[in-house]
């Protein structure tokens, strides 16, 4: 010990404030209006025509099965939920994937989305020489300190064209063809958050293509399957494409939005690998970077999601919903774009119903974003981007007239 050390009371006396989150930031000011009119368009959790919070009919009645089978009895016993990682293994890759049945995929039940994420960095922060992951610009706001506390380099490519309000096709490849060999690429599954901009199919598969000549391993977010065209199994398109070509993929899956399980935090995340040895070995590993980090996953949540995906009836109900929630969402895309015209709007909106999922790139500036707030109490992230779940028929007309206002 060094005879300068610094006194050590007050233990926390030069501990400074943080910045606000980005996006969870926009909620706390919405907290504090007291603007009846006052509109959340940040945070990207489903929400009825009401503005409610909405929980699915399947959730409710396999939460009611859990509390009829006495489930309860196990909570001392249990670590994590048994059936829950093939489960979920078979809803990304599919029933008919040859790589599941040939036991090369290793799942693990993880904390939501956010957790798989993170186990899949610290996985590549030990295993893979270069430790640098790729992520597209832009990106959800929170992938960024999630790899990077990984311990990862975090480099950006090329994803999203501010002029053509479209997918940077180009850009991207132009940026791939410059990625060192052995390095990861981040790859949002469908429905790219922030910019509700996917690939085509084509430009998937030429992605594909590249990404193996170059030897990129590519690290697919799945946080939405279902909510792009509304059918889970289109949605994993990209994913299911890439393992038929022979990738190693990793793959990080939440069922927060397409199960509206945000605060149950479920997920899962998985390798894929050349051979069910190898598999077993990469699984090995992964148990014991989980270890120190959260011990053992949580039961309930993944309990339900099990229900919902083994149970015939519930799956369909359950499929329902998500075809509802995502055509929700294109209604009101679509009211949002009216609502618009008729405020004799000049400006071009096509894009807000070009777009897929969740959110929409605005493409209004941040004076325009800090006018919305101020002036009109529609609260939204700096970088222009809405949560559509935020919108129903009870505030789409003011959301209209408030937009433009700010951008006439
Ligand atoms: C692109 C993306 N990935 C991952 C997540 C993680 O979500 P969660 O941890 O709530 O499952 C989100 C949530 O907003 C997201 O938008």
């Amino acid at each position: 010990m060094s005879s300068q050390a610094q006194p050590t009371l007050p233990w926390f006396k030069n501990v400074p404030s943080a910045p606000p989150d980005p996006i969870l930031g926009v909620t706390e000011a919405f907290k504090k209006d007291s603007n009846p009119k006052k509109i959340n368009l940040g945070v990207g959790a489903y929400r009825d025509d009401e503005g409610k919070p909405f929980v699915l009919r399947s959730v409710r009645e396999a939460e009611q099965q859990i509390v009829d089978a006495k489930l309860d009895k196990e909570y001392s016993t249990i670590t994590g939920v048994p059936e829950f990682s093939p489960l979920a293994a078979e809803l990304a890759f599919g029933s008919e994937s040859k790589a599941l049945r040939e036991g090369r995929i290793f799942t693990t039940q993880s904390i939501s989305g956010t957790g798989a994420l993170r186990i899949g960095g610290q996985f590549v922060e030990k295993f893979i020489p270069s430790k640098t992951l790729f992520y597209p610009t832009p990106t959800w706001a929170n992938h960024l300190p999630v790899f990077r506390n990984s311990g990862l380099n975090i480099q950006p490519y090329r994803y999203y064209d501010k002029t053509t309000l479209g997918f940077d096709v180009q850009g991207a490849l132009e940026d791939i063809s410059k990625m060192p060999e052995g390095s990861v690429i981040l790859l949002h599954a469908c429905a790219h958050n922030p910019t509700g901009v996917d690939p085509s199919k084509d430009q998937w598969k030429q992605l594909s293509s590249v990404l193996k000549e170059r030897k990129i391993l590519p690290f697919f977010d799945m946080a939405y399957q279902g909510f792009a065209s509304g059918d889970v199994d289109d949605d994993a398109f990209a994913l299911r494409y890439f393992v038929e070509q022979g990738h190693n993929v990793l793959v990080a899956q939440s069922f927060a939005k397409n199960m509206g399980l945000y605060g149950e935090r479920v997920g899962a995340f998985s390798i894929v690998c050349d051979s069910s040895e190898e598999a077993s070995r990469v699984g090995s590993q992964m148990k014991i970077i989980i270890r120190p980090m959260i011990s053992m996953p949580p039961l309930h949540g993944a309990r339900i999601a099990s229900r919902i995906l083994s149970d015939p009836k519930l799956k369909q109900s359950w499929l329902e919903d998500v075809k509802m929630m995502a055509d929700r969402i294109i209604t009101m895309r679509a009211a949002l774009k009216e609502g618009l015209k008729a405020e004799g709007s000049t400006r071009d909106w096509e894009h807000i119903t070009n777009q897929i999922g969740m959110f929409c790139y605005t493409g209004i500036n941040e004076e325009q974003v800090q006018k919305l707030i101020k002036e009109h109490s529609v609260y939204l992230t700096n970088d222009g981007r809405i949560s559509i779940s935020g919108i129903n028929t009870g505030n789409v007309g003011y959301l209209a007239k408030a937009l433009h206002e700010v951008t006439k």
